[in-house]
């Protein structure tokens, strides 16, 4: 069955919607789930395609094309990130709105899975023509979504203040503040302490859980990182606190390696100054494809997805794999990997930290009360090694690879919620 039977447009093999699905295929071979229910699955309940004009500074009218996929809400509100990156297409959008459900899922929170974005290089534009953007792309998925219904956050090429744009248009048009409709909002106006870190701090977390599971030392565990935005550099200066040893970092010019540990947060990151890891004096400039093979301990891909294919994946040495970024490596290079016996730790676990303090913003929100950064701090590590027992005990029982374990748990959950609410078929 082709990708385009959603009307979604292109699709081609490695694209975020066939992995998606083929992933959830191989899955559902291991839970006793009606197989109707796996079929609805494969397709999202809706996929808002809008154009989004934008007068540029100089009077030029661009439209960019933006959308919003709504997987499925069987366990709560549609949540998931917006993404401003010139390649968002449909079918990006549904694969990673799939990967939403199943995170939700995973970490046992009240959301479904939804993912959006608009085909466009943020570096291109002025903080001006970002602001006009984000508003008039709010004010066309003014009617999809809301605080009860779907819950956008940021995502790669946006941030906490596209969140504040996004809430302020959303609550000018709804004639009241309304904080709930986004999540990764600045604190001073109803954001989480700790939300922007969340993602890199889970993949930290998720990595010393692996480093332990497999009787590592951490303190004796190099890393490698591939990109240096909110996911990377929070786990790279996260696992640098912690004590490993992190040898090289990139950004999307290229990577810098020092055999001997970085010190991560001397390297600015993408929010301090995009594209200046390079400019880093590091003792080597390695390339983004030579950052994938180096002869770590550990490697995180936090970058964007695909960069682990059947072309490169040969020539991983990492011992084991903790995806920071949704999506970095493809089916096939999956397969081989599990061939080699090198472990995954799949997305859908390892970066679940940001939808799990998203949770805890929406929380917030409802209550118009704050939590501290210590509180959030400690509720995202026992939920995060909750999900990562519930991950292990399916792993080890019936003897799965990481990311079939995952989908297992979060299959078996929206499975039992669709059972229970009678709302299927
Ligand atoms: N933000 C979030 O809350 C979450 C994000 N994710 C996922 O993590 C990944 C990264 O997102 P996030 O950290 O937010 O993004 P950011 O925009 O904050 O950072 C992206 C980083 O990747 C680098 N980069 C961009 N393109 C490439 C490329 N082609 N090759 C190598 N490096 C590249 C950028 O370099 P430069 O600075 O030079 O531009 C930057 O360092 C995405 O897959 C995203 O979906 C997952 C969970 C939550
Ligand atoms: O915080 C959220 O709602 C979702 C973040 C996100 O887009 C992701 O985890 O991929």
């Amino acid at each position: 069955m082709s990708a385009d039977e959603d009307g979604a447009g292109e699709s081609n093999a490695d694209s975020a919607l066939v992995t998606a699905r083929r992933q959830l295929e191989r899955a559902a071979a291991h839970v006793d789930v009606d197989s109707n229910v796996i079929e609805r699955l494969r397709h999202p309940t809706r996929v808002e395609r809008v154009s989004v004009p934008l007068k540029r500074d100089d009077g030029s009218l661009d439209v960019y094309t933006g959308y919003r996929a709504q997987h499925d809400d069987v366990r709560g509100p549609y949540k998931g990130g917006l993404r401003y990156h010139p390649e968002v297409t449909s079918d990006e959008c549904i694969g990673l709105s799939m990967w939403m459900t199943w995170k939700s899922a995973v970490m046992d929170i009240p959301f479904g899975g939804a993912k959006g974005g608009v085909a466009v290089d943020p570096k291109q534009l002025s903080e001006r023509e970002t602001e006009r953007l984000t508003r008039r792309f709010a004010q066309e998925l003014r009617d999809v979504v809301g605080p009860k219904r779907d819950v956008p956050a940021p995502d790669m090429g946006t941030d906490a203040q596209t969140m504040a744009w996004f809430m302020d248009a959303y609550s000018m048009q709804s004639g009241e503040t309304t904080p709930g409709v986004v999540t990764g909002k600045p604190p001073v106006i109803g954001g989480s302490y700790g939300r922007e870190e969340a993602p890199g701090r889970s993949v930290a977390i998720i990595t010393r859980e692996a480093v332990d599971y497999y009787e590592w030392d951490l303190s004796e565990t190099t890393v490698a990182v591939q990109g240096f935005g909110s996911v990377g550099a929070n786990a790279a200066r996260a696992l640098d606190d912690w004590g490993a040893n992190v040898v090289s970092v990139s950004d999307v010019n290229g990577a810098i390696y020092d055999p001997d540990g970085l010190d991560t947060h001397d390297v600015p990151t993408h929010e301090e100054q995009p594209e200046a890891v390079m400019t880093y004096d590091a003792p080597e400039k390695i390339s983004n494809e030579e950052i994938l093979e180096l002869d770590v301990d550990v490697l995180v891909p936090a970058a964007v997805g695909n960069v682990l294919t059947s072309d490169n994946v040969d020539d991983v040495q990492a011992d084991l794999i903790v995806e920071g970024a949704n999506g970095p490596t493809t089916f096939a290079a999956d397969a081989i990997l599990e061939e080699r016996e090198v472990p995954v730790v799949p997305d859908i676990l390892a970066n679940a930290g940001g939808v799990t303090v998203s949770y805890f913003e929406w929380l917030q929100d409802i209550n118009r009360r704050q939590w501290t950064l210590e509180r959030v701090h400690e509720e995202l590590e026992s939920h995060m090694q909750s999900a990562w027992n519930d991950v292990r005990v399916e792993y080890e029982a019936r003897d799965l690879t990481w990311r079939d374990a995952a989908y297992v748990v979060a299959l078996q959950r929206v499975a039992e919620a669709k059972s229970t609410r009678g709302l299927w078929p």
